[in-house]
C-alpha cells in the first residue's frame, strides 16, 4: 500500500474560531484528515504528524529548516509522498525553499486553504484529498516540490498567490499548472507533441467530419442532419461533455451510423469519463458508443477523426488514438 505522511504546518486549513474573535490554528493533522471524505476509500496508508500549528506569515526559516528535516525523516522513514498542509500567506515561499534545498525522489506536495473549516465551502477538504492523490501519484515525482489548490498542481518556481480571498488564487503566471486533477485523478501536462502519427491517405481530403456544437435547448436536429451527411462527427458538448436529455435518442442514432467524438464546448479541460450520471451526460453518451476526446478541443478533434478515418481506422482504433489525449 502506498504510504502517505501529512506534516501540518498550520494556516487557514486548520483554524477555528479563537477566542478573541476571527479565525486562528488549532486543528491537528489528524483533525484535518478525519475531515476529508472519501481518504479512506484510497489504496493509500496515511501517517499525520503536526510540526506547526503558525498563521504562515509567523512561519521562520527556522521553522522551513526544521520543516525539510521533517520531511527527509518521513521520507527515510518509507513514505511514498509528503504532503504539508500550510497557510498560503507564504506557501509559495516555503514551496520554493524545499524544491531549491531539498532533493527527494518522492512527490512532495503543499496545500492549504482559502476558506477556514467553518465556512460555507470550505475548501481545504477537498485541497487536502487532491494532494494526497498527486502526493500518492509516481507521476508527480521529479517534478520538484508542487503545491496543489483549487484541483491544480503548480511548480514550485512558478506558483503564486494573486488574489486575497478567491479560492482559484493560485496561478503560475505565464507557465500555467504542470497538471490537474480531473475526477480525483491527478493528470499531468501533456508533453507538447502527443505520441500519435497517423500519416495521410488516399482519402483524407475527401472525407467528411463535422463539428455540431450543443446548446441550450437544442433539438437534435442539426445533428441528426450531420450524422446523414457526414462520414464521423465531432460533438462539442456543453460542460464536461453533455447534451439535453432530449437529443439523446439522436445522439444514439448518429452513433450507430457513423464514429461520433464527445469534446467540450468549454474550450479547456478533459471532457469527463464518471461523474454525472444523468440522461444526456458523459456516462450516458459514453455508454452509447461515444468516442472521448479527452482533453482534445472539439476543432483539433475534427481534424484527427478525418486523418483516422481516412486511415480505415475501426471504432476501436479511433478510441485509442483519442486516449492518448486522456
Ligand atoms: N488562507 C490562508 O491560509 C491565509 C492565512 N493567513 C495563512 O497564511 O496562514
Amino acid at each position: 500500500m502506498t504510504r502517505i505522511a501529512v506534516i501540518g504546518m498550520g494556516g487557514t486549513i486548520a483554524m477555528t474560531a479563537a477566542p478573541g474573535g476571527g479565525v486562528a490554528p488549532a486543528l491537528s493533522a489528524e483533525d484535518l484528515i478525519a475531515a476529508v471524505p472519501g481518504l479512506d476509500a484510497l489504496d493509500v496508508e496515511i501517517a499525520a504528524c503536526s510540526l506547526r500549528s503558525l498563521p504562515s506569515p509567523s512561519v521562520s526559516f527556522a521553522d522551513l529548516v526544521a520543516l525539510a528535516h521533517a520531511v527527509e525523516s518521513e521520507v527515510d522513514g518509507g513514505a511514498d509522498g509528503v504532503v504539508i498542509t500550510h497557510g498560503t500567506d507564504t506557501i509559495e515561499e516555503t514551496a520554493y525553499f524545499l524544491d531549491v534545498a531539498t532533493d527527494f525522489d518522492v512527490p512532495v506536495v503543499l496545500t492549504g486553504a482559502m476558506r477556514h473549516p467553518i465556512s460555507a465551502g470550505a475548501d481545504g477538504p477537498a485541497n487536502l484529498y487532491a494532494a494526497v492523490r498527486v502526493a500518492a501519484e509516481p507521476a508527480a515525482r521529479g517534478l520538484g516540490a508542487l503545491v496543489v489548490m483549487s484541483d491544480e498542481v503548480h511548480g514550485a518556481r512558478f506558483v503564486r498567490k494573486t488574489h486575497t480571498s478567491s479560492t482559484a488564487a493560485f496561478v503560475s503566471p505565464g507557465f500555467g499548472p504542470l497538471g490537474l486533477l480531473v475526477e480525483g485523478e491527478p493528470r499531468f501536462r501533456p508533453t507538447p507533441r502527443a505520441p500519435l502519427t497517423v500519416p495521410v491517405g488516399e482519402k483524407t481530403a475527401d472525407l467528411r467530419v463535422g463539428l455540431v456544437t450543443v446548446t441550450i435547448g437544442d433539438d437534435g436536429r442539426l445533428l441528426r442532419h450531420a450524422g446523414e451527411i457526414f462520414d464521423g462527427v465531432v460533438l462539442a458538448g456543453l460542460g464536461a461533455g453533455h447534451v439535453p436529455a432530449d437529443m439523446v435518442p439522436i445522439v444514439a442514432q448518429c452513433a450507430d451510423r457513423v464514429p461520433v467524438v464527445l469534446a467540450s464546448r468549454t474550450g479547456s479541460g478533459s471532457v469527463l469519463r464518471a461523474t454525472y450520471g444523468y440522461a444526456g451526460a458523459e456516462l450516458d453518451l459514453l455508454d452509447r458508443g461515444l468516442i472521448h476526446a479527452g482533453f482534445l478541443d472539439p476543432a483539433k478533434a475534427r481534424v484527427l477523426l478525418q486523418l483516422l478515418l481516412a486511415n480505415a481506422s475501426s471504432r476501436s482504433g479511433i478510441t485509442d488514438a483519442f486516449a492518448t489525449y486522456r
